[in-house]
């Protein structure tokens, strides 16, 4: 089963990449500039090689941004964190489907319940780019969201990996309506691929906060995803 209803780009500037001292004037800015929603990566230094944003940090965040923070949860135990990211004030909670019990449909049914028990707003589910998407059929009516990272998580500036373009084709075929989301080496070339993929949220760290005219990088990515929006899902788009 195609989707038909028609989808509105979300873009999602990763706060990874911003300027970590400036934070409350770059969250600012860059809702001026025209992001969707603030993607919040949070690393623990376990279930990936790197360590970021605690709660506290981001309630910081929470009390500059006017926009939803969309918390992406790297993290080995999601579940024991939910309620604090929650109350820090996550739109978004996001958590990986390899943190949980080694990626199972039981280990996965524990955290929507516990995210949506912890009074998440949205609940979502993401998988790294050597994982199947397929197992996540049993889940799709339980999320608002499948964040298909298209780097292995950890780090910002990495290559975007082309054949992770198939899993978003495969959540629309499947006929999911939820928010597909996309994450790692976004940029002016790939993200209309993730775009004609079915994707309608797009993360892009070192793609925004790098370029010289964010304003202009912002919405020339929102104009090449309204238009990759146009076409069908199908393809298989190719990256130089
Ligand atoms: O989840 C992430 C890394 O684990 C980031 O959201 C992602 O890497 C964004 O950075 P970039 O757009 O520079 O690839
Ligand atoms: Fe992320």
């Amino acid at each position: 089963m195609q989707d038909s209803s028609p989808r509105t780009p979300i873009i999602a500037p990763s706060l990874l990449s911003c300027d970590f001292t400036r934070i409350g004037d770059e969250i600012r800015a860059i809702e001026s500039e025209g992001a969707d929603w603030l993607h919040v990566d949070v690393m623990d230094g376990h279930f990936v090689p790197n360590m970021t944003f605690g709660p506290p940090l981001v309630q910081a965040m929470k009390s500059v941004a006017t926009r939803p923070l969309d918390v992406h949860l790297m993290v080995s135990n999601p579940i024991a964190y939910a309620s604090n990211y929650v109350d820090a004030g996550a739109q978004v909670l996001t958590y990986h489907w390899e943190a949980m019990g080694s990626g199972t449909v039981r280990g996965a049914k524990l955290a929507n319940k516990a995210f949506r028990d912890a009074g998440a707003p949205m609940v979502g589910v993401s998988i790294n780019p050597n994982t199947p998407v397929e197992p996540l059929e049993a889940i799709l009516d339980e999320v608002d969201l499948v964040l298909i990272m298209s780097v292995f998580p950890g780090f910002g500036g990495q290559r975007f990996m082309e054949h992770t373009l198939s899993k978003t084709r495969w959540l629309r075929e499947q006929g999911f309506r939820g928010i597909v989301e996309m994450d790692g080496g976004l940029n002016a070339e790939t993200l209309p691929l993730c775009a004609a993929a079915g994707a309608d949220a797009f993360v892009a760290g070192s793609a925004i906060f790098g370029a010289a005219d964010r304003r202009g990088t912002i919405e020339s990515f929102r104009r090449a995803a309204v238009e990759a929006m146009k076409e069908p899902i199908s393809g298989s788009g190719t990256v130089r």
